[in-house]
């Protein structure tokens, strides 16, 4: 179990350490192996597809493409509480991504130099549900959901097969839902080359979205890294929470928080940032009582190998590791939470106050649970309805427009000595002179 770090005692290299992501630990490595892994996939398609399914996740699948048939048959096995949860959770999700709907603009810049920015959906899109440790039904509502709202023509969905040979029937009515027709056997990084460059089964997308492990990840970066793949929504690794706290927390609800974001995986994140060692000390024998009690005890006991139980000398310091972490999720349990919230800048989504657990955010408060993580909730936003959508201008200029800033524009081009563009204009307003002098 770690113990407590007193903030004010390290070295600046040692601080930097402590806010490291072990997901990052070994990254050449990582790089190595999904460059691999993604030649191969470009190489062979679908060949490489199924033996890496063989190697990875153990099965051998005859089609990578789940029929319609098996899909309908394991949703009709679903208890109707699980239907329930899952559409309640739906719902909620639509209305936020629904409210989310961006609005056209339309402005005249100068008399007759009219200016239009629009909106429309990405037309092909690729959605990663992880499913190495857990299914996670609640990402496929988060992905599809978005895509939906978004008016996407074409949604397909990539997840790893569970030993049996198929995929849970959570995810498969989740994606019914959805209006996601199209189910493909496929995890990992080959999944995210499929996704790019397309296979014999698999159509290639122009944006794969999704959160994973670190090979999907680094997938994901690497695909969008040539001019031939896909666009990425962000780098959405193994998650990370940092719940700051202060003496008014409640011990037992602070654990709680950092293990349901330690189950995730071994190379999860959980920070927790206070001003109060008393309360440090009681959330670290809480988090064991709790721990203990947890099936997947072994896994969350890794990852809170990795936490750190960082005590400051104030309110103010602990609010600057906060910001200099840039937590996936940061959730605030003091007094003033959401008087605090103002001041914190870096986070890809914040939970206030005491009644706001984060598996609220993951599974079915509305907001979506796909999130930049590795400190990249410093540039990146939360995964939301823009994501799936491209805006573009449209400008029209009239007779008056183009009069009106033509002479500024041809100054311009000659200033930038590019006669061609000077003479687009000028050739327009010679025509124009001769048509009015003429009329
Ligand atoms: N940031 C977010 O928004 C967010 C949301 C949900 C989940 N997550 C994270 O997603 C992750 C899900 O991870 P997961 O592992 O359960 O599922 P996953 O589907 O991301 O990964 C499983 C796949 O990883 C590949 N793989 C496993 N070992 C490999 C190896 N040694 N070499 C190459 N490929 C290998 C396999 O192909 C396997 O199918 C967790 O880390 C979780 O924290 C993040
Ligand atoms: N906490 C994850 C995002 O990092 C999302 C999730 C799915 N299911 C449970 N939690
Ligand atoms: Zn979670």
């Amino acid at each position: 179990m770690p113990t407590l770090t007193k903030w004010s005692s390290l070295s600046e290299r040692e601080k930097e350490l402590a806010l490291s992501r072990p997901a990052l630990k070994d990254n050449i490595q990582l790089q190595e192996t999904v460059k691999d892994i993604i030649a191969q996939v470009r190489k062979s398609g679908d060949n490489a597809l199924k033996h890496f399914c063989e190697k990875f996740d153990g099965v051998s699948l005859g089609s990578l493409r789940l029929p319609k048939e098996i899909i309908e048959s394991s949703i009709s096995g679903l208890s109707s509480d699980v239907c329930e949860a899952i559409d309640l959770a739906y719902e909620n999700i639509r209305l936020f991504h629904q409210a989310q709907y961006p609005k056209d603009i339309e402005i005249e810049t100068t008399p007759g130099v009219i200016c239009q920015q629009k909106h429309s959906p990405i037309a092909r899109v690729g959605l990663y549900v992880p499913g190495g440790t857990a299914p996670l039904p609640s990402t496929v509502l988060m992905l599809g959901v978005s895509a939906q709202v978004a008016g996407c023509e074409l949604a397909i969905l990539c997840t790893p097969p569970n030993k049996q040979g198929t995929v849970a029937p959570e995810i498969l009515y989740a994606a019914k839902k959805c209006g996601i027709q199209e189910i493909y056997l496929c995890g990992g990084a080959q999944a995210i080359a499929a996704m790019a460059f397309g296979t014999n089964t698999i159509p290639k997308v122009d944006k794969i979205f999704g959160p994973g492990n670190s090979f999907v990840t680094e997938a994901k970066q690497q695909v969008s890294q040539t001019f031939d793949g896909a666009a990425i929504d962000m780098p959405a690794g193994p998650s990370e929470v940092l719940v700051l706290a202060d003496k008014d927390a409640n011990p037992a609800f602070v654990a709680s928080d950092l293990l349901s974001q330690a189950e995730h995986g071994a190379d999860s994140q959980a920070i927790l940032v206070s001003d109060n060692e008393t309360l440090i000390t009681r959330t670290i024998t809480e988090l064991e009582n709790q721990l203990n009690k947890l099936p997947r005890k072994d896994i969350a006991a890794a990852s809170i190998a990795n936490s750190r139980f960082i005590l400051c000398e104030d309110i103010n310091k602990c609010i600057e590791v906060t910001n200099t972490y840039a937590a996936e999720h940061l959730i605030v349990q003091t007094e003033d939470a959401s008087i605090l919230v103002d001041k914190l800048a870096n986070a890809g989504s914040i939970f206030v106050g005491p009644w706001s657990p984060e598996s609220a955010g993951d599974y079915a408060s509305g907001t979506n649970h796909v999130l930049p993580t590795y400190g990249y909730s410093r540039t990146y936003s939360s995964l939301g309805l823009l994501d799936f959508m491209r805006r573009y201008t449209v400008q029209t200029l009239s007779k008056k427009g183009i009069r009106s800033i033509g002479p500024a524009i041809m100054t311009l081009a000659s200033a930038e000595g590019l006669d061609a563009h000077k003479q687009a204009v000028a050739l327009r307003l010679d025509t124009l002179d001769k048509m009015e002098g003429g009329e």
